[in-house]
């Protein structure tokens, strides 16, 4: 549901109350409670987007009035300005060439709050075509975990298909799984499968955050296996003829798809508060279309599903 699509009253309602400080849950609990579909949330993120305004941290307290509430924050919140900043993990580019076993990768930029890196020559163009070929035969339409009832539904926030690969599926999957695990010293153990994704012209993935809310019901199974994500790695396998950026709304940053290159950000900290600047999307594709392989790590062992 567009924002621009609602009723001007509703539109006053929501920009107020995004203005008054609410959290993005606590107004669409509350739309929801009169009566609203859930599709409201996402006129309600847009409207947030749109203000320029930080998403004010989830809180458990329940929407009570327009005005702006001050609830204690969850233990696992990251507060903007407070102190003590939680320490994310920086899995660090030290140097402007890594040797990863197999090849030299190379550090393009590295951004400390929040943490992100681009990474150049990561894949070579024979993997990125193989990923690609590979997974043709086998996309479905992508699904996001519906955060209060733990199924994975399909969502016009997320328009890509795609496809996984188990950890070792083939030798070409295991070394380049072995070179993840070496650039960010991260055991492969960790890993989720390698996602697949596809857009075609039109396809987005709507701003989001890759960690999962574990105050959410729907988010503990999920979570059960390897606990929460710490980082993503997305590696672009084609290079887009125009649009498919891969966006951090929060820090005005867009990174264009490169083939072979690697986009990695991390939002857990060893504590478990999570980066809420680490927010992000894939843009529209507006001319031909975009390919990338995804790599999630978590704080444990992964095994659902993983080999
Ligand atoms: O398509 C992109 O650039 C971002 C993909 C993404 O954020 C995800 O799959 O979680
Ligand atoms: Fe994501």
């Amino acid at each position: 549901m567009e924002f621009a699509e609602l009723q001007p009253e509703l539109q006053q309602w929501i920009r107020n109350a995004v203005k008054s400080g609410h959290h993005l849950s606590v107004m669409v609990d509350a739309l929801l409670k009169a009566g609203y579909q859930p599709g409201i949330s996402q006129a309600v993120e847009q409207c947030i987007l749109d203000h320029g305004v930080g998403l004010r941290e989830p809180d458990s307290a329940p929407a009570r009035s327009a005005k702006a509430q001050h609830p204690a924050s969850a233990p696992w919140v990251t507060t903007p300005g407070s102190e003590k900043h939680p320490r994310f993990h920086q899995f660090a580019a030290d140097g402007n060439q890594i040797d990863v076993g197999d090849r030299q990768v190379e550090v393009r930029f590295a951004l400390k709050r929040p943490n992100i890196v681009l990474f150049a020559n990561l894949l070579s163009d024979s993997e990125c075509d193989a990923l690609v070929e590979m997974s043709k035969p086998n996309l479905q339409p992508s699904r996001v975990v519906n955060s209060d009832r733990g199924s994975f539904d399909l969502r016009d926030t997320r328009t890509s298909s795609g496809t996984h690969f188990r950890r070792g599926e083939t030798p070409m999957i295991a070394a380049i799984e072995a070179r993840i695990a070496r650039l960010l010293a991260v055991p492969e153990a960790r890993g989720e499968p390698l996602q697949i994704l596809n857009y075609q012209v039109g396809a987005e993935y709507r701003p989001h955050y890759d960690f999962f809310n574990p105050e959410k019901p729907g988010n503990h199974g999920v979570l059960c296996s390897g606990g929460q994500r710490i980082g993503t790695l997305i590696m672009y396998l084609n290079d887009v003829t125009s649009g498919g950026a891969t966006v951090f709304p929060r820090v005005g940053l867009d990174v264009l798809p490169q083939k072979g290159a690697g986009l990695f950000f991390s939002y857990t900290s060893d504590g478990g508060a999570l980066d809420y600047q680490t927010l992000h999307g894939g843009s529209p594709v507006v001319a031909g279309e975009k390919w990338i392989a995804t790599k999630w790590l978590r704080m444990q062992d992964y095994t659902s599903g993983a080999s």
